[in-house]
């Protein structure tokens, strides 16, 4: 009679959401950053502390853009896999930043276009998606239009939307509202939040702003010394 195979211990599924752990970076061997943290799908967590002490620098470290003159160590695991040593293309994280960054020689619509997943293939599956997200933002019919001549307003939504048709699984936000002003800061900021929440993405938001974080509803990091 043949041993009876032992029964395979049951898997423990992979955390979802976004995880750093034991992210260290360092620039010339001076310690900058540290974090350890789980941020789960649809939460924002907030990462505030003095200017200087690698803020953005742990983004790009997450998102795989890491000036070489930083070294790191520790692994992000993005819906339950390391990514750390895949490429930014690779990763499913987007990233926002204080300034739109549209491509000026692009339409509005060929900005979102050029963000769209290879997989959504076709030319009218991918002008659909386009106005989707047009439309999502309520700038419907805005597709032909030159990004110069937007409103901050609306770059800001149409920059929200390219980063949201990449399909990521994760958000990586450095003050996306501090150029914004206050009416239409507040509006940017339940735009984000709830988008973020409905798709069950997890958000790190980088910010000096105390209103962001009390918006965001989520837990706060502070690295001030003495917080
Ligand atoms: N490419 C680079 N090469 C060398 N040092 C850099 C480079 N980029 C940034 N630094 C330095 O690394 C440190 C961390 O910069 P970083 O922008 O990550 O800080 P931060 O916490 O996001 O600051 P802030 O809140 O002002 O945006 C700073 O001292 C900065 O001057």
């Amino acid at each position: 009679m043949r041993d009876a195979k032992p029964t395979p211990a049951p898997e423990t599924p992979p955390p979802a959401g976004l995880v750093f752990d034991g992210v260290r970076i360092a620039r010339q061997g001076v310690p900058l950053i540290a974090l350890d943290a789980r941020v789960a799908p649809g939460e924002v967590l907030t990462l505030m502390g003095p200017s200087g002490i690698g803020k953005s620098t742990l983004l790009a470290y997450a998102a795989g853009f890491l000036d070489p003159a930083f070294s790191a160590q520790g692994r992000v695991l993005v819906g339950g896999r390391d990514v750390t040593d895949l490429p930014a293309h690779r990763r499913h994280v987007g990233l926002l930043f204080q300034d739109p960054l549209l491509f000026p020689h692009l339409s509005v619509g060929d900005n979102l276009a050029f963000a769209l997943p290879e997989a959504i293939r076709g030319r009218s599956a991918r002008r659909d998606a386009v106005h989707q997200a047009l439309s999502e933002v309520e700038l419907g019919g805005y597709d032909a239009r030159d990004p110069a001549t937007l409103s901050g307003g609306q770059k800001a939504r149409i920059a929200l939307m390219r980063v949201l048709v990449s399909e990521p699984r994760a958000l990586l936000l450095d003050e996306p509202f501090s150029k914004l002003d206050t009416g239409l800061k507040a509006q940017m900021r339940d735009l984000v939040f709830g988008k973020a929440r409905r798709r069950g993405l997890p958000v790190l938001l980088v910010t000096h702003d105390r209103d962001d974080a009390a918006a965001a509803g989520g837990p706060i990091i502070d690295l001030s010394p003495g917080a």
